[in-house]
């Protein structure tokens, strides 16, 4: 099956190995899923956890037993990395802290790991001539300019002003104490430190600007496979409302927009950015889905809606609750308005085009949510709490 693949220009795919770090995590677990089940490629996936990717080491019987390997490391601190970049063909980083909560409580943290931790990635796929396929985020756009024209302005409706570019689009974030924009502003700086090594020193190197991909194993449901204190991305915090048969809360009216694409999609993209390296080195590739643009305030009512289908459940009385930004993040939080990215160039040089609405890619994920979840977070709440 596997020798037979073909890449977009009709040429056989050969056999390549990969290190990808941050594997642990929920793309890196889509994507070793991926690569497992439908091509030749063998994986050496670094991550501080494996939990997400258990059902592909365990057990010895598996049909690609041999072509997966995990490695323990937090790439922080630890010498085998760049013996482990050299052993491969191609590296793919995916590590990072990535959750706003996170963004203004702890800048540090955030700086560093989206920074400083990739530095000597980078460094060692230029020194050892290794090609680096590296994830930054749709959030290195900031705001848009639609934002900052008045409310009646006609100019607000032309997606010139809202459509963000890869190759046009300005990087807009807020000042220096709105902290959230510390992650955007350090993904930022690696993707330009990136682009210089590729100018300067011949690094091959692609960039993936992901727009909100949503699936299973997305984060963590707080109290049952993370803290109870913890605060995920969106879809974690409003399934596990779902799950508690609490209202969903909605930061700030919940008036904020974002294009959701469904992780199975996405992972198809990155597929073809690993086995057609000459159509996607040296590109930066917005990967989304414009057509699934909701507010968060209509994904909160479309959740609920597919949550009673798939649960069998009655919708609660009062689904939704509006809170602040302060209160639910903290000091320091600030939000990009609307994501709705342009697909010019990933169509005309790898032909991806995202195919699963949101409704569809919500039914199949909630699906999941209540199999995995249902039964744990009913016996949580039916213990009685220490006081
Ligand atoms: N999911 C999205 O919609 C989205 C959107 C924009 C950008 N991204 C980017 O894509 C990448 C992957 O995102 P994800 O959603 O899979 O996040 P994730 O948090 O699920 O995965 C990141 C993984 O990296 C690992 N990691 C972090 N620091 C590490 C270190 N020092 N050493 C070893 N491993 C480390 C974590 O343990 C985790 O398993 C990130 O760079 C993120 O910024 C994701
Ligand atoms: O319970 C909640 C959680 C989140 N939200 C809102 O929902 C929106 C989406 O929040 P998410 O936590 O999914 O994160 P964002 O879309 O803001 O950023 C994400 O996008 C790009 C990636 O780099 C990161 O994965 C993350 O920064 C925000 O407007 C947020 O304020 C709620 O209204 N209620």
């Amino acid at each position: 099956m596997a020798a037979s693949r073909m890449d977009l220009d009709g040429r056989p795919i050969k056999p390549i190995t990969i290190c990808m770090i941050g594997a642990g995590g929920f793309i890196g677990s889509h994507l070793c899923e991926k690569l497992m089940s439908e091509t030749p490629h063998k994986v050496l996936a670094l991550d501080v956890y494996n939990d997400k990717i258990k059902h592909l080491l365990e057990p010895d019987a598996l049909p690609w037993a041999g072509r997966i390997q995990f490695h323990r490391l937090n790439i922080k601190h630890d010498s085998r990395l760049e013996g482990l970049i050299k052993m491969a063909d191609l590296t793919i980083n995916l590590a990072a802290i990535c959750t706003p909560a996170d963004y203004n409580t702890r800048p540090l943290d955030t700086i560093y790991s989206n920074f400083i931790d990739a530095l000597p990635v980078v460094k060692y796929c230029s020194e050892n001539n290794k090609r680096l396929i590296h994830f930054s985020t749709c959030e290195v756009y900031g705001k848009t300019i639609q934002s900052f024209l008045p409310k009646d302005s006609p100019l607000r409706q032309d997606p010139a002003y809202y459509v963000l570019k890869e190759d046009v689009s300005p990087c807009i974030f807020g000042s220096i104490e709105k902290q959230r924009w510390s992650y955007a502003c350090a993904k930022q700086l690696i993707e330009r430190l990136i682009y210089a090594e590729g100018a300067e020193n011949g690094l091959e190197f692609t960039i993936v600007r992901p727009f909100n991909w949503i699936g299973p194993r997305m984060d963590f449901i707080p109290g049952i496979d993370g803290p109870s204190e913890g605060v995920p991305r969106v879809l974690a915090c409003f399934s596990n409302n779902l799950l508690r048969r609490e209202p969903l809360k909605l930061v700030d009216g919940g008036q904020s927009q974002r294009t959701f694409v469904y992780i199975k999609d996405a992972i198809e993209a990155v597929l073809l950015m690993i086995e057609n390296p000459g159509r996607a080195n040296g590109h930066i590739f917005n990967v989304g889905n414009p057509n699934n643009e909701v507010t968060v305030r209509q994904l909160a009512e479309m959740m609920t809606k597919v949550y009673t289908k798939v649960s069998g459940e009655s919708a609660l009385e009062t689904p939704t609750i509006d809170v602040s930004a302060k209160e639910f993040y903290g000091e320091g939080y600030d939000d990009s308005d609307k994501r709705i990215p342009d697909m010019t160039i990933i169509n005309k040089q790898l032909g991806w085009n995202p195919k699963t609405s949101l409704w569809d890619l919500l039914e199949s994920t909630l699906t999941y949510q209540h199999r995995t979840y249902a039964e744990a977070i009913k016996k949580s709440m039916a213990k009685p709490t220490s006081s």
